[in-house]
């Protein structure tokens, strides 16, 4: 089934273009990596599938819904900077926060919203320290309270933008395995990532975006270096090229 749908996106910021015409399709259980150099629109692309960024033209559609519609069944995970870390809250209520749309204004949270965040807490191993102010937390936990919290949503469709940078290699390994993990319960999974050679082996379909959509298929699909140089500039003989697995 088709989780994600992007159709003719076209999205302009301060005047100048930076997407034209991205069609991109995320089926229920992929793992997508989106790569693409400094610059090269996709975390514009994130934002302008949840409506954070204005669209010029183009249409979303999650599960054959659109977007306005089905918004909720997103989970997104920001770059951790954007993150209000000096907000005096613990990590459950910060992940509890994720579902605020779901408990909406005047409902107190539920049994189903306590067991959702419970879950999730658990999912990125944060239970021990689910009481601690997030404002005390080091830059690999902060890291999976932000996916805890976009999973308390028990979303569909999960939005990453770059979520292993700064991090050590065991925390890049246990979030590398949860991804894997969610895509095969079903879940489409879309991380921006600079780690192309770990993009190339673990996810199930890459996308190569440079202002536009150059390329998608799975990782051997994509062994023709032209592709890479197209997306990125790289040059011939360059040792990624060979790390990647292309020629
Ligand atoms: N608020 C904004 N106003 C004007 N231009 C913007 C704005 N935000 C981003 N841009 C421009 O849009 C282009 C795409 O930016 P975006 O952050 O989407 O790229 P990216 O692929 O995520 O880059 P990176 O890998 O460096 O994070 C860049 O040229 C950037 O300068």
């Amino acid at each position: 089934m088709t989780a994600l749908s992007v159709k003719s996106l076209t999205v302009a910021l301060g005047g100048r273009p930076v997407l034209r015409d991205v069609d991109l399709t995320v089926e229920a259980g992929d793992f997508m990596g989106l790569i693409g150099p400094n610059g090269a629109g996709k975390t514009t692309l994130l934002r302008s599938v949840l409506g954070l960024v204005k669209r010029s033209s183009g249409t979303v559609e999650v599960e054959g819904a659109p977007i306005a519609r089905a918004r909720q069944r997103i989970g997104y995970v920001p770059q951790r900077h954007e993150f209000a870390w000096d907000f005096p809250i613990s990590v459950e209520d910060a992940v509890l926060a994720g579902r605020v749309r779901r408990v909406g204004w005047i409902r107190r949270p539920g049994v189903d919203d306590h067991r959702a965040v419970n879950e999730a807490v658990a999912r990125v191993g944060m239970t021990a320290l689910r009481r601690r102010p997030v404002g005390q937390l080091s830059g690999g936990q902060r890291q999976r309270v932000l996916v805890a919290r976009a999973l308390a949503l028990r979303p569909s469709v999960l939005l990453l933008d770059e979520p292993f940078t700064g991090l050590d290699v065991p925390t890049q390994e246990l979030l590398t395995d949860l991804f894997a993990e969610l895509s095969r319960e079903g879940r489409a999974v879309l991380m921006t990532t600079h780690d192309l050679v770990a993009a190339v082996h673990t996810c199930s379909t890459i996308c190569l975006v440079n202002g536009t959509v150059i390329a998608t298929g799975a990782p051997e699909a994509l062994r023709d270096a032209a592709l890479w140089r197209t997306a990125f500039g790289i040059r011939d003989g360059s040792p990624l090229l060979a790390a990647l697995g292309v020629k």
